[in-house]
């Protein structure tokens, strides 16, 4: 029982907890970053059972952070007692890419871990919780839980493309030489694969106190409209072909931001990316998990209406579309065959 003043702690799961992007992103909940430095917490961890050694060395170092925000961690390799009463969940246990694979190409292996995690979040944990998908192919991995979690509200389900996001804003801030917090209301549409559609038709950037549309600022619509987007769509390659290991700490930034702002809510006039349960806006498949920008108000999400849609766009969003089909199919397809 919380002491007057004090809130409850919450029940916050990272899965895939022994490795390198929990191990980024742990520090970062605890300390308050996600959920508010009055909300205390109390972290599930899970990963497989020749992790667990893994797992508490990581509990070690959250105990020697001596941060009074954590009320406890439990670590696990079992399901239910990862889930029970969850109130936020972080699924980033998956296989990552190695050089020279596509996302999709994980998605046999990864999808099955999503209907076995998505059977348990549906019986153990609460009906309220907030999921974000971060392991690959994440929109994909998004659909197959909420196909085997029918009892939480769809809008309870998200994927991660807060960091192609990001990465777009990097890119656009980098080139006019400011700061990437001067630039807004960038888009992710589609797919977290080579297939996204990064779109800063509606962004703006802050020069000089006045904001000014992207495409006024850069100057070079060929740009934009081509090496911008490729950059975007490849950064997750590029980093792996420099690391050798795919993106681990931008990966963890980017899962803190989508959280926070589910949790706390986006600044008014500004939206971000976030992978969502299609409702059929912008001529998107009702029920494909597809990236959309958003607004968030009292821990709901509003899918941004109304942006232009011409005929190169269309394009854009229908070819990601297209790919999250074809991965709808064969994601079913390997989940049934069980
Ligand atoms: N959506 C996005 O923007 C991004 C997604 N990713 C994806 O995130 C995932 C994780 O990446 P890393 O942390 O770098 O990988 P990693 O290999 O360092 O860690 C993955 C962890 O998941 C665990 N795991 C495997 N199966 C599990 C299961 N059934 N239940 C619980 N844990 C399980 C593994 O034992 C391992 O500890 C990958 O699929 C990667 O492709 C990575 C970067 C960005
Ligand atoms: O690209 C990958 O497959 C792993 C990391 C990732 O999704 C990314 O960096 O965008």
């Amino acid at each position: 029982m919380a002491t007057s003043g004090q809130k409850e702690p919450i029940h916050v799961v990272i899965t895939g907890a022994a490795g390198q992007i929990a191990y980024s992103l742990v520090y970062q909940i605890c300390n308050g970053e996600v959920f508010g430095k009055d909300q205390p917490l109390i972290l599930h961890l899970l990963d497989i059972t020749p992790m667990l050694g893994v797992l508490q060395g990581l509990v070690m170092e959250i105990d020697d952070c001596s941060i009074p925000l954590v009320k406890g961690v439990v670590t696990t390799d079992n399901e239910e007692q990862a889930f029970k009463d969850a109130d936020a969940v972080f699924l980033v246990g998956a296989m990552p890419r190695k050089e020279g694979m596509e996302r999709k190409d994980l998605l046999t292996a990864n999808v099955k871990i999503f209907k076995s995690q998505g059977t348990a979040i549906d019986k153990f944990a609460k009906k309220t919780v907030k999921i974000l998908v971060v392991g690959n192919p994440a929109n994909t991995n998004c659909l197959i839980l909420a196909h085997f979690a029918p009892s939480i509200p769809r809008e309870n389900f998200s994927c991660l493309t807060r960091l192609d996001h990001n990465r777009a804003k990097a890119q656009i801030a980098s080139r006019l030489k400011v700061s990437p917090d001067a630039v807004k209301n960038v888009i992710i549409w589609g797919n977290h694969s080579a297939t996204q559609f990064p779109d800063v038709r509606s962004a703006t950037v802050n020069v000089n106190g006045t904001d000014t549309p992207v495409y006024d600022a850069i100057k070079d619509d060929q740009w934009l409209k081509s090496d911008f987007i490729s950059i975007v769509q490849k950064r997750g390659a590029a980093v792996i072909a420099a690391r050798k290991l795919s993106s681990a700490m931008s990966a963890a930034k980017a899962s803190c931001d989508h959280m926070r702002d589910w949790w706390q809510g986006t600044k008014e006039n500004e939206w971000v990316s976030m992978g969502v349960v299609s409702d059929g806006s912008y001529g998107v498949e009702k029920g494909l998990v597809y990236s959309y920008p958003v607004h968030i108000k009292n821990g709901r999400y509003s899918i941004v209406q109304g942006l232009p849609v011409d005929d190169w766009a269309r394009e854009l969003l229908d070819k990601t579309q297209k790919e999250l089909l074809e991965e709808k199919t064969d994601a079913l397809k390997a989940t049934s065959s069980e």
